[in-house]
């Protein structure tokens, strides 16, 4: 490094967590059925058999967790909110002591002088809207808009900071293409539905937000810069089906206004024509966009792998637990991608982060050199996105607590603080120490 880099003062340290992922008490003060509960104690779907019964306990233990941000000198804390505990079936009844939680955990936030960053949807919703066709059905939109609107007046004045969604590719790409998430079973025809219905909830909420709410709202995504195996056409061809259909997807009709030509190919006669008028709505302006990064992949030609038809290449490089290959200037190519093709918008890496097999605690301490080195490298990437003039506003690490990574159970731990189960117990790994140094010192210590 030759310059030690310098982040502006008013750049936004944070960490990242879902609900379903740390908080635990699933069917707590009336909560509902949500589809994550039901899906996690159907046999088979989680590893080792693991579901967030109790995860972190975090919706006990929220008080102490602050307590940890602080002592990590956070400026900002990124968590969901947990659709079912609002809206028990989804819509109509409103639970006020599910609500009244997330009122407690904005509060204690703000009392903790830490920026609350609530994202209305990480991919746990009420079982019953599943039941009822799921974001595959045209109306999931509204039934989004109508929570979201519900939270931005509960929550008004508490929390300024908001996402409609998290990385909707997932939710289609695992719970549609997959079936490795809810509602988990493979529907390549619905996939196209879903997406569209997500982003069209998308641009529903913000417009209930500027009627009637007040701060900041954005999108969230997942990014992944995808390179060809090979100069030969077919892998070309897998590169530019490949970047459609896991970066383009949602950005291009966001911000340019139609979907990317590569989606009929891949879908084929699965890929729908859609109403002029839903590109006009799913175009409503917002105000940041949350960028998701964790690696790269180069692709190959692989006409057997439907429906994109491409293959992933494992590359000669570290990789972490979840086989992930170390790509830290992955994170600087999606910034100026952002930049470059779609929007000035200010921008967030809401999501940063990697999963080792860390060492249990010994004498209060997690040696996690790895972790160090792979968020060092990351922010030191990030900073060159800035000094080449992206607006980076902020930057939140994946994840505050090691927690329940999906159908990989709790055996992939992203924490900068270990949590040892069933005890719960909370233990700072120097990851989390390096970290706020990195904030006391707006990256110089990088
Ligand atoms: O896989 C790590 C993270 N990726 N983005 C969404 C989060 O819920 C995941 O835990
Ligand atoms: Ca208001």
């Amino acid at each position: 490094m030759t310059t030690k880099p310098s982040f502006p003062a008013d750049f936004l340290w944070g960490a990242a967590t879902s609900a379903y992922q740390i908080e635990g008490s699933p069917l707590a003060d009336g909560a509902g059925v949500s589809n994550w509960h039901r899906f996690a104690h159907r046999p088979g779907t989680i590893a080792h058999g693991d579901h967030g019964d109790t995860a972190c306990d975090h919706y006990r233990r929220y008080e102490e967790d602050i307590q940890l941000m602080r002592e990590l000198g956070l400026q900002a804390y990124r968590f969901s909110i947990a659709w079912h505990r609002i809206f028990p079936e989804g819509r109509g009844r409103l639970n006020p002591k599910g609500l009244d939680f997330y009122l407690r955990l904005a509060d204690a936030l703000n009392n903790a002088g830490i920026v609350p960053c609530a994202t209305l949807h990480h991919w746990d919703w009420p079982a019953a809207l599943d039941d009822q066709g799921g974001w595959a059905h045209r109306d999931s939109a509204q039934w989004f808009a109508d929570y979201a609107h519900t939270l931005f007046r509960a929550l008004d004045g508490r929390v300024k900071h908001w996402a409609t969604l998290n990385e909707p590719w997932v939710i289609v790409h695992a719970g549609y293409i997959e079936g490795a998430h809810p509602p988990g079973v493979p529907a390549f025809a619905k996939a196209p539905h879903a997406a569209h219905n997500l982003l069209r909830g998308h641009a529903l909420a913000v417009q209930a937000f500027r009627a009637d709410g007040a701060g900041q709202i954005g999108l969230v995504v997942n990014l992944e810069p995808k390179f060809a195996a090979s100069a030969k056409p077919e892998d070309q061809a897998a590169l530019a089906r490949s970047h459609a259909y896991m970066n383009r997807w949602f950005l291009d009709p966001v911000f340019l206004g139609g979907y990317p030509e590569e989606m009929a190919d891949i879908f084929g006669a699965d890929w729908p024509r859609f109403p002029e008028e839903d590109f006009k709505l799913i175009r409503e302006p917002f105000d940041f966009l949350g960028i998701n990064y964790y690696s790269r992949t180069v692709v190959r030609d692989e006409p057997a792998n439907l429906p994109v038809r491409d293959a992933r290449v494992r590359q000669r490089a570290e990789h972490t637990a979840m086989d992930w290959e170390v790509f830290p200037e992955g994170l600087k190519t999606c910034l100026t991608w952002v930049k470059q093709r779609y929007t000035t918008l200010p921008l967030y890496v809401t999501e940063n982060g990697a999963a080792f097999a860390d060492p249990p605690a010994v004498a209060g301490r997690v040696a996690d050199p790895r972790r160090v080195a792979y968020l060092r490298d990351h922010l030191r990437a990030a900073h060159a996105a800035l000094a080449e003039g992206v607006d980076l506003k902020g930057y939140f690490a994946w994840s505050l607590l090691d927690n329940f990574e999906w159908a990989h159970g709790y055996g992939k731990r992203f924490g900068l603080v270990r949590v040892d189960y069933p005890t719960g117990t909370r233990t700072p790994k120097d990851s989390a120490r390096f970290y706020r140094r990195v904030i006391e010192s707006r990256g110089a210590v990088l």
